[in-house]
């Protein structure tokens, strides 16, 4: 038998990737990450065995149908899988691997940073020292911000990431944490977070952290009654997938005063356009989808990716399945 052929669907991928791949494989490596030039080079591979995904690009028939009959298994460098056509890969019998478990650190720390900032006022701050309207320090009205210590927090997806921002949180000293999710978690009971419905965790929380997957029954969740059932001094924070809130309903919550601020590494589209409202929003902390953008965590997302591919090629179980 001649050696497996697989396809990193993306030049930008660290190194790692390539050399424990080429060890045992055939690798060819696309020539940029944008839709069309994948296809282009999965055409012209003749079909491939493995998959290595590692763009926001579907994996749907059109890209399956140009990997090739053979292929046996698509490993994407990502916790969410949003992107993947999971019912085209189950109906080919085609494995499925993600990444997750290695962003939670660096995912929780950019809750953190959301947190912290949208609720001290950050962008609002920093206009004011470039435009010369900061006012004196002894103005004790000026700039106040909301207290993460003594608040009650809203976790929507207790998993891996919810769970890291929640031990981030109890060293703030927090009153409460409040989860809600598909179902109560043992996880839950051991940080001593409280599993309550969307309603509840809505009205009640001073701060709400989205760490759930986006599927059909979180898309667009955070819409015009969620906003109505927040706090006013609310917060914000998404560090899962943009498309959990509707962002026109989340605009005009923060434009009218209906919650306090919000905190989002990622929004929609990606990348955002440059004259979306969002930026001009002073009560918005931004970021560019960099929730695990740290040189190890990336490192260690290439390593499983293609440890992955490799397991499923050797008939072995992989390390981190999707089930599909
Ligand atoms: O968004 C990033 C990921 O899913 O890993």
């Amino acid at each position: 038998m001649g050696r497996f052929k697989v396809l990193i669907a993306n030049p930008l991928v660290p190194r790692i990737a390539n050399e424990l791949l080429s060890q045992t494989c055939d690798v060819v490596t696309a020539s940029s990450y944008d839709r069309a030039s994948i296809l282009k080079d999965l055409k012209a591979t003749n079909g491939i065995d493995g998959l290595f995904w590692a763009t926001k690009n579907l994996v749907d028939k059109e890209i399956l149908d140009a990997a090739g009959p053979k292929l046996k298994v698509v490993s994407t460098m990502s916790a969410g899988y949003d992107q993947i056509v999971t019912e085209e890969l189950k109906a080919r019998g085609i494995k499925l691997s993600n990444t997750p478990g290695l962003v939670n650190d660096s995912v929780a720390d950019i809750a953190m940073l959301l947190a912290l900032t949208a609720s001290k006022r950050f962008t609002e701050g920093r206009r004011h020292i470039e435009q010369g309207t900061w006012i004196n320090y002894f103005n004790s009205h000026w700039m106040l911000g909301q207290d993460i210590r003594g608040s009650t927090i809203g976790i929507i997806g207790l998993g891996g990431i919810g769970q890291t921002i929640a031990k981030r949180l109890i060293g703030f000293d927090v009153a409460k944490i409040l989860y809600t999710g598909n179902r109560e978690k043992a996880e839950g009971k051991k940080i001593g977070a409280e599993f309550v419905n969307l309603d509840k965790l809505t009205k009640e929380s001073d701060f709400i952290f989205l760490a759930a997957p986006l599927t059909n029954d979180t898309h667009h969740m955070c819409n015009t009654d969620f906003f109505g059932k927040m706090k006013k001094t609310g917060i914000l924070v998404n560090v899962s997938r943009g498309l959990l809130v509707d962002q026109q309903a989340l605009i005009k919550a923060l434009k009218e005063g209906q919650i306090f601020a919000a905190g989002l590494d990622v929004m929609y589209p990606e990348p955002l356009n440059t004259d979306s409202e969002l930026l001009n929003l002073p009560n918005v902390v931004l970021t560019p989808h960099l929730g695990s953008a740290t040189k190890n965590t990336r490192d260690a997302m290439a390593e499983l990716t293609a440890r992955n591919i490799l397991r499923a090629l050797a008939g072995e179980e992989l390390l981190t399945p999707v089930e599909l």
